[in-house]
């Protein structure tokens, strides 16, 4: 299996290289150059099979010889064995022919653990054999952070700073990562917010003097082993319902777009889902693009669904890639105008193709808070606000289809925010009863990518 970058010129990769490399040299994001796709019969023996299972049956394909089955199996088992469910992504019912996916057992209590927990696991396997080491450094809008630093930290071949807005996530959120005690792990808190910070990211892997000296890698979405691994939550969810006899639909809160680019891998892998709906909160970029054909930035207004405060929506890039005919070039030149001018214009053959694919709705901040009152009064289930962004959309696309919202948040991190709605304050589950008083560590950084290159470096070489 060969990994080819969105823009067209960075050289091909395989899977190992893919995932330790982040971004492509040429700024673009990796993809499979072919996505192999199931028989309807694979499918339907994913039917009753373990989480774990039917993880390494789906992304099996994709990894080329970079793992043995035994090792793949073995760091499959070693990453879900922490979830604090049995079934990992179990799936509830909250409205005739409407349904919960629950992706916050994990960890950190987010769906970002699904990914982080096994490439953590495949990282630390890869490097061993190479006798090699790696500088991770992310950007956050508040869940991949925390999920990157609990599968990284106290690993010696490994560090990791991750950029955070400073003020701009949860309490819990904040903590989680600040109160991590590992030498190996660095919070930052930038002036700015999330775009600043993936921006910066990108900066560092396209400043090749530093990316080499420091062997920088990167575990946001622009990993494609990050997506890789939220593609078989779809199947499971989809399989449970009844595919590949019976399409199913799938409505997910979106921000930097890399859950729902899972969605249409799996699609395209041959599980059949009519729908892929993005719901976005105020911050609604996406929204907007694929009802004018227009992408262009606003700036992002904080909101009550943090983590999808997002204008610069990563994995964008990749759906374009496959709309405009896999045509690097003509990405590249989008990509140029987005960071020239602020937006770009869809032709209209791609977005008729994006259109095939995905719908879209936004959620503003009444209403999210709304729904998260809704479904606690009406359904009995306490949403998170990404996850009631979510549910609010799907009101508009109930049909005969079965319908799977993907809830992506434990309430927990935002309580302020299901408290103001509801009045009931979300718990920390027990294991993480004394979050707050642990003490915190962290350091605050301009928005200027010299100083916190050298930041790091002082960190990396101390
Ligand atoms: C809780 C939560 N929900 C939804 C999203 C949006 O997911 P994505 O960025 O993959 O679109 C995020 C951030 O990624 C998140 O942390
Ligand atoms: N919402 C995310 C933003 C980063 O997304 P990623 O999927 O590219 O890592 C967060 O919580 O940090």
């Amino acid at each position: 299996m060969r990994y080819v970058s969105t823009r067209g010129t960075a050289p091909e990769l395989t899977f190992e290289e893919a995932m330790l490399t982040g971004l492509a040299r040429d700024g673009g994001l990796y993809v499979p150059a072919e996505v192999p796709v199931m028989a309807q019969a694979e499918i339907a023996a994913l039917a009753g099979l373990s989480y774990e299972e039917v993880a390494f049956r789906v992304m099996r394909p994709f990894i080329g010889d970079t793992f043995t089955d035994d090792e793949f199996g073995a760091l499959i088992e070693a990453a879900y064995a922490g979830f604090g469910h049995a079934a990992r992504a179990p799936l509830k019912q909250l409205q005739p022919n409407h349904y919960l996916l629950e992706l916050f057992h994990g960890p950190t209590l987010a769906f970002k653990d699904f990914a982080m927990q096994l490439i953590g696991q495949l990282f630390q396997a890869a490097l061993k054999r190479r006798g090699d080491r790696v500088t991770i450094v992310g950007a956050t809008s508040g869940d991949t952070g925390s999920a990157a630093m609990e599968a990284f930290r106290g690993l010696d071949n490994v560090s990791v700073f991750i950029l955070f807005p400073h003020g701009r996530v949860s309490d819990v959120q904040r903590r989680q990562m600040t109160t991590v005690s590992e030498a190996n792990a660095h919070a930052l808190a930038l002036t700015g917010d999330f775009d600043d910070c993936q921006a910066r990211v990108k900066d560092m892997f396209n400043d090749f003097d530093f990316r080499d000296r420091v062997r920088l890698a990167g575990v946001n979405s622009i990993n494609w082993a990050r997506v890789l691994a939220q593609v078989v939550y779809y199947f499971t969810a989809a399989v449970s319902l009844g595919a590949p006899h019976r399409k199913v639909s799938f409505c997910v809160p979106t921000g930097n777009f890399g859950d729902i680019f899972a969605g249409h891998i799996a699609k395209r892998m041959g599980l059949p889902i009519e729908q892929l709906i993005v719901a976005t909160n105020q911050n609604d970029i996406l929204h907007r693009a694929l009802s004018s054909g227009d992408y262009v930035t606003h700036g992002v207004t904080p909101s009550i669904s943090p983590s999808m405060d997002i204008q610069v929506s990563s994995n964008f890039e990749r759906a374009l890639f496959d709309a405009y005919g896999r045509d690097g070039a003509a990405v590249a030149q989008l990509m140029d105008e987005l960071k020239s001018g602020g937006g770009f214009h869809i032709s209209q053959g791609a977005l008729q193709g994006l259109r095939e694919t995905f719908a879209s709705g936004r959620a503003s901040e009444e209403e999210t808070s709304a729904m998260i009152q809704r479904a606690q009064a009406e359904m009995g289930e306490l949403l998170c606000p990404h996850s009631a962004v979510g549910v609010h959309v799907a009101q508009d696309f109930q049909g005969i289809t079965p319908l799977v919202t993907l809830a992506t948040a434990h309430p927990a991190k935002f309580p302020d925010a299901v408290e103001a709605a509801t009045g009931i304050r979300p718990a920390l589950p027990p294991r993480m009863a004394d979050l707050f008083d642990r003490e915190e560590r962290v350091t605050r950084v301009e928005n200027d990518l010299s100083a916190i290159e050298a930041l790091i470096e002082e960190g990396v070489f101390a």
